[in-house]
């Protein structure tokens, strides 16, 4: 049985992306089939743009009529010639360094809307701007953060996410929940940025009303399933909508992907009581109004980060003999699910993964029966979760093909070890999980290491969403894999954390087409016709959570180095890339002297505030700097001008002071010191080839 194509899809011309996921259904399938099966050995790279950040690069470009306007790391806005790569303007909305420290993922951004001759963009730092598509000119810049939303000095906001347009109105969430941070999502006038609604996704302490869309639907609904006085009143409760956003015409509805709890432990939280609505739960508004209109929790007592900010997709399915219009969703807990779009109305639900938390869905209302043992904070048992925080699948996106009927998936395998601390502290600067950060890194000896890098996995699933199981597998190097595309000329394509960007034969995964981009892909190509051709674009630049946080075990994926640009192919497409030239984080001969006890201590503070972005136990994952060979380690005052003096904040490295003192910084000084004579001549050892690149080989 085949799906229908929905009527949303066919009103948009073919030749474009105009929308976050081309069309309002966010199927990321694009009709275009003059790349094919037969003609796709021609296809070769047209154009490339170097880009001005060498960090993750998560965007959708959107096209507009030969224009695309694609947004970059930083939040900074371009709009090129599509046939040409031609830069036609830039907009760079100075988002303050310091901001890096205030989001948990990299200062990646995820897309821009357009409406009616308009660009719209959020910012790292919580602005959404209007731009004149014509020239980048702002037409308009509000702020999607409420001032009372930092009160109390824990709470952390960003954007990173693309607004979606409906009826009129820009919505845009906001990241933050492993800072400590309460979620909203914010309705906009997209002609002149007035606030038209906000809605809330978990209650405010003592249940106070915000005087908001969600007023009714909290005290109602979500307020019993929280603790009353439960540490969430401190530290926000999390639910940010940092990613799903989608408008569907069809019900007239628009769909919210609601994330995690903050913290993560369920018993700081709300004391290990109530289901913590709506955290883990997709939840449909009234666009023009952000009225509630239902709800449906995908993970209730959230511990593991599991966010239901995955990507939305509608489609029209037959379920039980009768064709449906439903929501398919594979959020980080493992789970496919397939929704009734107009009630929420559970319809079926299966793992598409290995997974170990739960024993299965109840089959009539859908909740996950949690294994006892899998509820870490309240056993105080460590817990090793598969899937863990990093999510079967994250933010990149899936893409479905209306020819194969399959909706693909890059899925993927990253154990969390999840463990209760001693004392849960709330820090103004860092991370807030409640969770154990120095409960145990990654072996350095290279036999343990590959054993452990073995449950490290990724690869493209194609996932028949009628019969609910895989129709079939391409197993990728490693997890942190780009999102997908699929084409009317039956194929799939997809950028891996490796550096190649591959197009597989949609019906079978053949491997069709590979092409060494030089840096880890993790945005999901787009297609469109300029000039009378097919291109497929996509933005590469290896970066967001995983190489930041899993450091060097993240390199066991291919490239250690960014270098962030945009691709176009084409058939008989004429450009190509320079050589790469690329060695990795070069290591430097460390000092040789450190205090083993300090070094001790430094370890712990390291992983509570260090860990985020230059990796588990100091090694770097190819993004962000790798401290065992910075120069800021060799003297004490050097270290402390950047760590507590803010000597690198207009990079993204703020200060700690507010966290740190003198003594603790000298202490993950000591440590990385350690780290750097650990590890100094293994590093050396395995640059130990021709091309003198870690783990053998130039792969140019
Ligand atoms: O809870 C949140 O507020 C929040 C925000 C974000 C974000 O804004 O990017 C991510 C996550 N959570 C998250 O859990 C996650 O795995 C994640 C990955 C990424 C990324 O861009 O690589 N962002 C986020
Ligand atoms: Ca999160």
């Amino acid at each position: 049985l085949r799906a229908d194509t929905p009527p949303a899809m066919q009103a948009e011309p073919p030749g474009d992306w105009p929308a976050h996921g081309r069309t309002s259904s966010e199927q990321r399938y694009s009709p275009l089939s003059h790349v094919d099966r037969q003609t796709v050995g021609r296809l070769k790279l047209a154009w490339y743009l170097d880009l001005d950040s060498n960090r993750g690069q998560e965007g959708t470009p959107l096209v507009v009529n030969g224009i695309m306007y694609a947004t970059t790391n930083w939040s900074r806005v371009k709009a090129l010639d599509a046939a040409t790569g031609r830069v036609l303007w830039e907009y760079d909305p100075r988002t303050p360094g310091d901001i890096a420290l205030r989001g948990c993922c990299d200062t990646v951004n995820r897309g821009a809307a357009y409406w009616e001759g308009k660009v719209y963009v959020g910012t790292f730092d919580g602005r959404l701007i209007a731009l004149d598509a014509r020239d980048g000119r702002p037409v308009w810049t509000t702020s999607t953060i409420p001032a009372d939303a930092t009160l109390g000095d824990i709470r952390s906001y960003t954007v990173d996410g693309a607004p979606r347009i409906a009826h009129g109105v820009v919505v845009i969430g906001n990241g933050g929940a492993e800072f400590g941070a309460r979620g909203f999502v914010s309705g906009f006038d997209a002609r002149t940025g007035a606030l038209k609604w906000r809605f809330y996704t978990v209650p405010a302490p003592a249940n106070r009303p915000d005087h908001a869309a969600s007023d009714g639907a909290l005290s109602r609904i979500a307020w019993p399933t929280w603790q009353p006085d439960g540490g969430w009143t401190r530290s926000g409760g999390g639910g940010t909508v940092w990613d799903a956003i989608v408008y569907d015409p069809v019900t007239d509805l628009l769909y919210i992907g609601v994330g995690n709890g903050s913290p993560w432990n369920y018993r700081f939280r709300s004391g290990g009581v109530g289901d913590n609505l709506f955290l883990g739960s997709i939840v449909a508004l009234r666009p023009q109004t952000g009225e509630y209109v239902w709800h449906f929790q995908e993970t209730p007592q959230d511990q593991w980060d599991f966010t239901a900010s995955q990507h939305i997709m509608t489609l029209d399915l037959p379920v039980g003999g009768r064709m449906r219009h439903v929501i398919v969703h594979a959020p980080k807990n493992g789970f496919f699910y397939v929704l009734d779009a107009r009630s929420g109305e559970f319809l079926s639900g299966t793992p598409y993964v290995f997974q170990n938390w739960a024993d299965g869905l109840d089959p009539v209302s859908g909740r996950p029966r949690i294994r006892p043992e899998a509820m870490w904070s309240l056993t105080d048992r460590p817990w090793v979760g598969i899937p863990g925080a990093l999510g079967a699948h994250n933010w990149q996106p899936m893409a479905y093909s209306p020819r194969t009927g399959l909706v693909y998936i890059p899925a993927q395998q990253i154990p969390a070890l999840y463990k209760t601390p001693a004392r849960v502290t709330l820090h103004p600067v860092g991370l807030n999980l409640g969770a154990e950060m120095a409960a145990g890194s990654a072996p350095d000896d290279p036999a343990a290491r590959a054993e452990a890098a073995k449950a490290l996995q990724g690869w493209l699933l194609a996932w028949d969403p009628v019969a609910q199981k895989a129709r079939f597998r391409v197993d990728h190097r490693g997890p942190w894999n780009g999102g997908l595309l699929a084409t009317g000329g039956d194929l799939v394509f997809q950028g891996l954390a490796n550096g190649e960007f591959h197009a597989y034969d949609a019906t079978d995964g053949r491997d069709l087409f590979r092409f060494n981009a030089q840096s880890g892909i993790i945005a999901p190509p787009v297609t469109y016709m300029a000039g009378g051709r097919q291109f497929i674009a996509v933005e590469v630049g290896w970066g967001g959570i995983y190489p930041l946080l899993v450091g060097g075990m993240a390199r066991t994926g291919g490239w250690t180095v960014n270098h962030s640009r945009i691709l176009a192919f084409a058939l008989d497409g004429e450009a190509s890339l320079p050589p790469s030239g690329q060695k990795g984080f070069l290591p430097v001969a460390p000092p040789v002297d450190y205090d083993a006890q300090q070094a001790e201590a430094g370890y712990v503070h390291y992983q509570d505030f260090c860990i985020a972005c230059h990796g588990d136990n100091a090694e770097s994952g190819g993004v962000l700097p790798d401290l065992r060979w910075s120069g800021a380690i060799r003297t004490a005052e050097g270290f402390r001008n950047v760590v507590l003096h803010g000597a690198l904040t207009a990079y993204g490295m703020g200060s700690f002071a507010s966290v740190l003192d003198d003594g603790q910084a000298e202490q993950i000084r000591q440590f990385l010191i350690k780290r750097a004579n650990d590890t100094y001549a293994h590093e050396i050892h395995i640059r130990d080839n021709a091309a003198g690149v870690p783990e053998g080989g130039d792969r140019d």
